[in-house]
């Protein structure tokens, strides 16, 4: 049987998927089309890692692969040196546009999980309550996901993810459908809950700004096949919540030095500190991909 080759809380090794091409059979055209291609990345305890990469690169398939919805053609991931083979509750995920159930309110959502595992009612209810409180929908528990915001829903979805205790959160764009406060407040919010429940976290953005702001590594992977190009080290201080991190000049540096990445640009690794990049080439590196 395959074992985990380190001791690293998660470890993806040699990952490749392939879908069947479209127009398969017609001309010379290939029969598979390359979504992953020997995408190899190992996460620490505890540790918040960012993945960024053009559209159709193979963000979404490699975490569904990661939460056991999906099979890769080859290669394996472990977790805690066991195999990842379907999806389990170790792993919390939040999925682009909440997906919560629309027949339960706020509560039940939250504690949905937890009925799972078969906790007892009274000790949902105190798990739940912590939650709401911790993402701030204290006073919202008996509403519907309608009645609620699209920032308000997306914080539900994180509540119900880290109400059972994963120990990993797997995470896709899940602040992309809320308006730009909004984000950078979820953003602040989320570094506040990992740094007071040490998770390990993977997040998919396209927002290199994002994905900068909130990670201590960002893999940034190509396109076509999909695969890594190159993990980053974010060494920016923390604690980055309520702070103006995001308009320092180091900052900027970072993200432009991630933007380059993503441009097929050589990246400049020891970008001079006090100067700053371009106007035209600092608004670009803002920019979503
Ligand atoms: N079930 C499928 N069948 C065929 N091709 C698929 C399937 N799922 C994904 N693909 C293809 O695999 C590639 C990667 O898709 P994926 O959704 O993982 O990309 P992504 O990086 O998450 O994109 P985006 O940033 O636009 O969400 C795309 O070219 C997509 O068309």
């Amino acid at each position: 049987m395959a074992t985990a080759a380190s001791n690293a809380k998660i470890e993806i090794r040699g990952i490749h998927r392939v879908f069947p091409a479209r127009n398969r059979g017609r001309g010379d055209s290939p029969k598979e089309f390359v979504a992953l291609k020997d995408v190899s990345l190992q996460v620490q305890k505890g540790e918040f890692l960012a993945i960024v990469g053009p559209s159709g690169c193979g963000k979404s398939t490699l975490l569904d692969i990661l939460a056991g919805l999906a099979k890769p053609s080859s290669g394996e991931i472990f977790i805690d040196g066991r195999k990842v083979t379907g999806p389990a509750l170790d792993r919390g995920i939040v999925l682009q546009g909440y997906a919560l159930f629309p027949w339960r309110t706020v509560r039940q959502n939250v504690e949905f999980g937890l009925e799972i595992k078969k906790v007892p009612k009274g000790e949902r209810r105190a798990v739940s309550d912590r939650f709401i409180g911790l993402v701030g929908l204290e006073g919202f528990a008996d509403h519907f996901p309608h009645e609620l915001s699209g920032g308000m829903k997306q914080r539900v979805a994180i509540a119900r993810a880290l109400a059972y205790d994963p120990e990993v959160l797997l995470m896709d764009e899940p602040f992309a459908a809320v308006d730009a406060q909004t984000r950078e407040t979820l953003q602040d919010e989320l570094l506040r809950i990992w740094e007071e429940t040490g998770k390990t976290i993977i997040f998919v953005t396209h927002s290199i700004e994002e994905a900068v702001f909130l990670a201590d590594r960002v893999a940034v992977l190509g396109t076509n096949p999909g695969a890594v190009k190159e993990v980053v080290d974010i060494d920016l201080p923390r604690p980055r919540h309520n702070s103006d991190l995001r308009s320092s000049a180091e900052f900027g540096w970072v993200r432009h030095k991630v933007w380059e990445l993503l441009q097929n640009r050589e990246a400049k690794v020891e970008a001079p500190r006090r100067t700053l990049p371009s106007v035209a080439d600092a608004i670009s590196s803002s920019v979503e991909l």
